[in-house]
């Protein structure tokens, strides 16, 4: 058969049976869970009187709510925030789940976790109480974030009711330049297609482009899917995708691996696969992107200056901006560059994996954080730590000012405890840049890890450029 998406051959892969309502049932291979909303889905299916089917499918840890101070104790700051704790701990006990706890060298946050551990694999489905699972289909899974009774019923039954979403595909064209990675093709792309561009599809990031990234950036571009209002995205397995599985602890092994391989490398779109929805984007003149507003889709290049609400195409968009430049303290037609700002933050599922901490270390090297900047690195997962500390990444991050932290989310959102002060300016590698969301009334900037990096030693809103 031919004419066929990536999505489609997933999809019918996976079609136990089409119900009433348009719904299918869908087999789940995966389950991962985090104890902000993991730990109270198990509580709930354990009172409903129901078991979880396949304890060995299904993982934990504890990222989002746990503090990420240097050498932490069994903590968090998050007023309340020990119930989710025990509650995940006890609830993965019973069910006979497996917990990356705290101490356990595989903790960090689910998704840059369940990559590096080969729990997600190419052409499997996974899913997780969490808005970003997206991030996972750069391995070529078909992955994404649930609702908390839709992860009961993933746990107790392996498998899901789903709406068939919609199919896009995304074609980034050419090279990119120096200075401008995965995070500026994402961000360049919600800017000009807005954060609902993706309107609910499954979109499939493909191209020269797409084909050139590491594994490892290849997600960063899908972890932003969902901030295009995506179902989620995805991209076709290659070489680099098996070799970056290959060995990984769940990883399949021996024979079992031969197999997999060999079914994985036919993971592709057909030459004619058909797609309710087509773009381009060809990444040659995209250069640094940031945000300058409250919405992923409020992105400027670094040399731009901020939009004036008055050139909207309507009066709806210009009381957005005009309310998102009230919240983030600019004016329109000022540049971007150059201003001053309080803190500087390299973490989250967006870009906090041992590439995403090389390519900062390579600005932060022999430099200096400006005075009066507030610098924080958080690794992404407990390996990432450790392999950046093996190679001595942390003393870069140290000697230039920066704080180094235990792996989790960390200040990518604001839990109820640690946050950057009222009204700090941030510039910040995580995904979401709403009002409030990295603390009350933080004003973020998103941006990729060298943006960021050359941001804290210019002290202001920096081009990466001049500076790798
Ligand atoms: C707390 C969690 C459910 C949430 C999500 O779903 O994405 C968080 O990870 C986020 O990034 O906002
Ligand atoms: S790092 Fe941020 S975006 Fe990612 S899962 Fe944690 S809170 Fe959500």
């Amino acid at each position: 058969m031919s004419g066929l998406s990536l999505f489609e051959k997933l999809w019918r892969q996976h079609l136990l049976a089409e119900l009433d309502e348009g719904d299918s049932l869908i087999h789940i291979d995966r389950v991962f869970l985090h104890e902000r909303t993991g730990g109270v889905a198990l509580q709930a299916l354990a009172e409903a009187g129901h078991r979880v089917r396949n304890p060995q499918l299904a993982f934990a840890t504890l990222d989002h709510i746990v503090d990420t101070f240097p050498g932490r104790s069994d903590n968090t700051l998050m007023p309340g925030g020990e119930a989710f704790i025990r509650i995940t701990r006890e609830q993965t006990a019973k069910s006979g789940i497996q917990l990356f706890d705290l101490g356990d060298e595989r903790q960090g946050i689910v998704h840059v976790v369940s990559p590096e551990q080969g729990i997600v694999l190419p052409g499997a489905t996974v899913v997780c109480p969490d808005s970003h699972t997206c991030t996972q289909g750069a391995l070529g899974a078909l992955a994404w974030g649930i609702g908390s009774s839709e992860a009961e019923h993933a746990l107790a039954t392996q498998t899901l009711r789903v709406v068939k979403p919609k199919s896009m595909r995304v074609t980034f064209d050419g090279q990119l330049p120096q200075g401008v990675t995965a995070k500026d093709m994402i961000l360049a792309l919600i800017a000009r297609d807005s954060a609902s561009g993706a309107r609910g599809s499954v979109v499939e990031f493909a191209g020269e482009a797409v084909q050139r990234l590491s594994v490892e950036a290849r997600m960063t571009l899908c972890n932003m899917a969902v901030e295009f209002s995506a179902f989620t995205g995805l991209i076709a397995p290659d070489q680099a995708t098996l070799d970056y599985v290959q060995g990984r602890p769940f990883a399949p092994k021996g024979e079992a691996w031969e197999r997999a391989a060999t079914a994985w490398r036919e993971l592709r779109s057909d030459a004619d696969a058909r797609f309710d929805f087509e773009t381009r984007l060809d990444v040659g003149a995209l250069s640094p992107m940031l945000t300058w507003g409250t919405s992923p889709q409020h992105a400027i290049g670094v040399g731009e200056c901020v939009p004036d609400p008055a050139s909207a195409a309507d009066g709806a968009t210009r009381a957005a901006m005009d309310k998102a430049l009230a919240y983030m303290g600019l004016q329109a037609g000022q540049p971007l560059a150059g201003t001053p700002i309080d803190a500087a933050f390299i973490g989250s599922c967006t870009n906090s994996r041992l590439s995403d901490l090389r390519a900062a270390a390579a600005v932060l090297r022999g430099r200096k954080v400006a005075a009066g900047v507030k610098a924080i690195c958080v690794p992404g997962s407990t390996q990432v730590k450790l392999a950046a500390e093996a190679e001595g990444l942390h003393q870069v991050f140290l000697d230039a000012g920066f704080e180094w932290r235990e792996s989790g989310c960390s200040m990518c959102f604001f839990a109820g405890g640690e946050s950057f002060g009222l009204q700090q300016r941030v510039v910040s590698t995580t995904n979401r840049n709403f009002e409030s969301r990295q603390g009350p009334q933080t004003r973020t900037h998103l941006a990729s890890p060298i943006t960021v990096a050359a941001s804290a030693i210019a002290g202001c809103i920096a081009d990466p450029r001049r500076l790798t």
